[in-house]
């Protein structure tokens, strides 16, 4: 589905080194690392938006649709969540649909910032979906979001992969626990250039326990 030939981003000085591997249909991957590391330039690069780096570092994506859930929401704040939701093609039905599966039925007449961070997340997500993703990226979705809030957005995204069996998924985050959730693959990125240290299959119980466990030896933002 894609291959990524990526050669190296650096911005004044080394950020990513190579990253060469592969994405299927169906790959959920959590990508982890140290903060600062290059996790959001490596998602910019998958999804196109880094214009230093030639179209054939990834190979594939002119054929997928893309949804990228950024750390802001990045909604037209003059807009209402329908006419956002509109603008990337959703009719009228289709976005009350959507409003509707991330739990804002009711809302499209609400402006962006009339929401709670979390209610914003959850219409930015709307927009991801509208755009009927084959590749899903989240950019720390849970990020500043309180438990509850975060374990509902969890839920509602483990709910909208299983709905989309084809649907690839790369989730940054910094809690090796959410690849429990909603993941079968692990991406680990480290080093200066950042490169992946780890691109494992989460598979089989047991195997994400050993590799929660090696983060947790390095040190990393994970559960205790
Ligand atoms: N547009 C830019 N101009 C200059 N430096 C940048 C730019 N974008 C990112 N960087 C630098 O690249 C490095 C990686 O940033 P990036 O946001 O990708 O890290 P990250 O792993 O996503 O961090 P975090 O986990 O804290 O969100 C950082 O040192 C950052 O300062």
């Amino acid at each position: 589905m894609l291959e990524l030939r990526i050669a190296g981003r650096d911005f004044g000085q080394p950020v990513l080194g190579e990253v060469f591997t592969t994405i299927a249909p169906g790959d959920r991957i959590c990508l982890l690392g140290p903060s600062g590391i290059g996790k959001t330039t490596l998602l910019n690069v998958i999804a196109g938006l880094d214009r230093s780096i030639p179209d054939d570092a990834v190979i594939g994506r002119d054929r997928l649709r893309v949804g990228y859930l950024f750390q802001e929401h990045r909604l037209l704040p003059w807009r209402t969540l329908n006419a956002n939701l509109r603008l990337v093609g959703a009719t009228e039905q289709e976005a009350e649909n959507l409003l509707s599966q991330v739990g804002l039925s009711g809302y499209g007449h609400y402006l962006p910032d009339q929401l709670s961070l979390g209610m914003a997340r959850r219409a930015a997500l709307a927009r991801c979906l509208a755009v009927k993703p084959d590749l899903l990226l989240l950019d720390e979705p849970f990020a500043s979001l309180d438990p509850v809030m975060a374990g509902g957005l969890k839920k509602l995204i483990a709910g909208i992969l299983d709905a989309h069996p084809e649907m690839a998924m790369i989730c940054v985050t910094h809690d090796g626990g959410d690849a429990e959730i909603l993941a079968n693959r692990l991406w680990y990125l480290d080093g200066k250039p950042a490169r992946l240290q780890w691109d494992d299959a989460v598979g089989e119980a047991g195997l994400i326990d050993g590799l929660l466990g090696r983060l947790r030896n390095l040190d990393l933002a994970c559960p205790p």
